[in-house]
């Protein structure tokens, strides 16, 4: 990822609104703008981060002295490129010091000179504020509509969730989660979308809706049932494939991540089916099955241009795409529904009750309007399955390690890291079986009677994933990448 730069002439630079918020953030800005660039949900931008301009705002005291600003801001780059983010800042004159790991600055001049700025989602008292704004419809946008009051008692302890993510998300008494999308797009928002439909399907497979945060045209947040769960289905596959590879893997009977793998099938394809009756489904016409088809070329297209390591397979890979073609055309055709769109192990939880899926965001960039089409459901079953690769690719890196054999002289196969790799992919395949099996007893298709779409489908992620982690984790990007020039070579 590259480091963004902030020029200081750009913070000099006037900046005009009509907004109350602007007046009280130009004062924040000295301190805001270089926090705001080292933020993990940060999207880095040609040209330096020039501007923040509230797009909504809305500023609430706290009785307790601190005060919440909570704003939809447009940030401008030199470059001309803008992009907008969700920030919710708290501002209090002196710090408590659990609070001090949040501390954005000190603020100069303006109606809080010398006051501290921080991340408000790590203040419980300002976060039990946004929710208690919502149960009790008071106060100005962003607004918090409750689908299920019911739920939503008062009183319950805020937390910031600790989790590697897109967004941020607080957690209410270990029952509620609310998810803040710090980049908010206009219009429908798809986890409201399917979480909504879902809910009211009554489905056990996925957490249920009850709220969502909204200012004007746009959705800031989903509040959902917490669900506390083992671990998601990645800790949990990655682990296993470790314990595997050190020989303590149960592997009688339907033992070890096998079960898992089963399971989560299951759970997949029962989602699928309920995501089915909730929303249209259709056969893809010819004409259809030939505009994916140029849909998965123009992204390998795109992706070798920016990742040239992808050239020489490319030829193989639209091969695999002409497959596709021939092979969805024929028959009853093939037929596309909602489905999840960036199913992973990390979309997958693990809980007393069963499998559970979060998170219908889609692959992070891709535009709403193509999340909600429908879509075949091997699509998710392929990303399913290629996150299996990626487990057993993480555990075979640890376990190279633990026994010196990712050192220098790891580009060498000795037999002990041949064997590993060969134990590591044997993993995989039993995980992929499993996984496909649950999915054909309970699911709508049989992905085994469709391997030339399956195939299209893993290439197509396998793609995404060079790209996903050239742009945002280099060092990984030896895993799809082995995943690509595997599939182009037709193993
Ligand atoms: N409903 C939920 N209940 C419990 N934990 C959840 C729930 N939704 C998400 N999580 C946890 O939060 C993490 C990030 O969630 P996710 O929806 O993928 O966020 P993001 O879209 O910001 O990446 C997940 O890996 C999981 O650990
Ligand atoms: O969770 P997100 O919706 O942000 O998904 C994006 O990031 C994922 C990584 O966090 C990425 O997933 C890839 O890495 C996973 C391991 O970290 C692995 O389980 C997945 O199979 C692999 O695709 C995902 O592709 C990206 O959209």
């Amino acid at each position: 990822m590259p480091t963004a730069a902030i020029c200081e002439s750009c913070l000099a630079t006037e900046r005009r609104s009509g907004l109350e918020g602007d007046e009280l953030l130009r004062p924040m800005l000295p301190v805001l703008l270089p926090w705001l660039v080292t933020r993990r949900w940060f999207t880095h931008e040609s040209g330096c981060l020039q501007d923040l301009r509230p797009i909504t705002d809305a500023v609430t005291a706290h009785p307790g002295g601190a005060v919440l600003v909570h704003a939809l801001l447009a940030a401008q780059h030199t470059s001309g490129a803008s992009r907008r983010y969700q920030l919710l800042l708290g501002v209090r004159r002196r710090l408590t010091a659990a609070l001090s790991g949040a501390v954005i600055g000190r603020i100069t001049g303006g109606r809080w000179h010398d006051w501290w700025l921080y991340e408000a989602t790590e203040d419980p008292e300002l976060m039990s504020l946004l929710v208690e704004r919502g149960r009790t419809g008071r106060g100005r946008p962003p607004h918090l509509t409750l689908t299920a009051p019911d739920a939503v008692p008062a009183g319950l302890q805020p937390r910031l969730l600790d989790a590697e993510q897109s967004n941020t998300s607080v957690v209410y008494g270990n029952r509620l989660m609310l998810k803040l999308f710090r980049q908010p797009q206009p219009g429908n928002n798809p986890e409201v979308e399917v979480l909504s439909a879902l809910t009211e399907a009554g489905s056990t497979h996925t957490p249920r809706l009850l709220g969502r945060l909204h200012a004007g045209d746009f959705v800031l947040g989903v509040l959902q049932e917490y669900l506390p769960a083992d671990g998601s289905g990645w800790e949990l596959g990655v682990r296993q494939a470790a314990d595997s590879l050190r020989g303590r893997e149960d592997t009688c009977g339907l033992g070890g991540f096998s079960a898992d793998a089963q399971a989560l099938g299951g759970s997949v394809a029962r989602m699928h089916r309920l995501l089915a009756d909730a929303f249209p489904r259709r056969v893809l016409t010819p004409t259809q099955v030939v505009r994916c088809a140029d849909e998965l070329t123009l992204r390998l297209q795109q992706a070798a241009k920016e990742v040239p390591a992808l050239q020489p397979y490319a030829a193989r890979i639209v091969g695999i795409y002409d497959d596709f073609t021939r092979a969805a055309s024929q028959g009853r055709g093939l037929e596309g529904q909602r489905i999840h769109g960036d199913l992973h192990l990390g979309q997958v939880l693990r809980t007393q009750t069963g499998w559970k899926v979060i998170d219908f965001e889609g692959e992070p960039g891709r535009p709403g309007a193509a999340q909600g089409r429908p879509q075949p459901v091997l699509r998710d079953v392929a990303g399913m399955l290629r996150s299996f690769e990626y487990a057993a690719a993480q555990a075979l890196g640890a376990v190279l390690a633990e026994e010196g054999e990712d050192g220098a002289g790891a580009a060498r196969l000795s037999p002990g890291r041949l064997r590993r790799i060969r134990q590591a992919r044997a993993w995989a395949q039993r995980g992929r079986h499993a996984f496909m099996a649950g999915y054909a007893a309970a699911g709508p298709v049989d992905p085994y009677c469709h391997p030339a779409v399956l195939r299209a489908f893993e290439a197509d992620k396998a793609v995404y994933e060079v790209l996903y982690e050239a742009r945002h984790r280099p060092d990984w990007m030896p895993i799809p990448l082995a995943a690509v020039e595997r599939l182009a070579r037709g193993r």
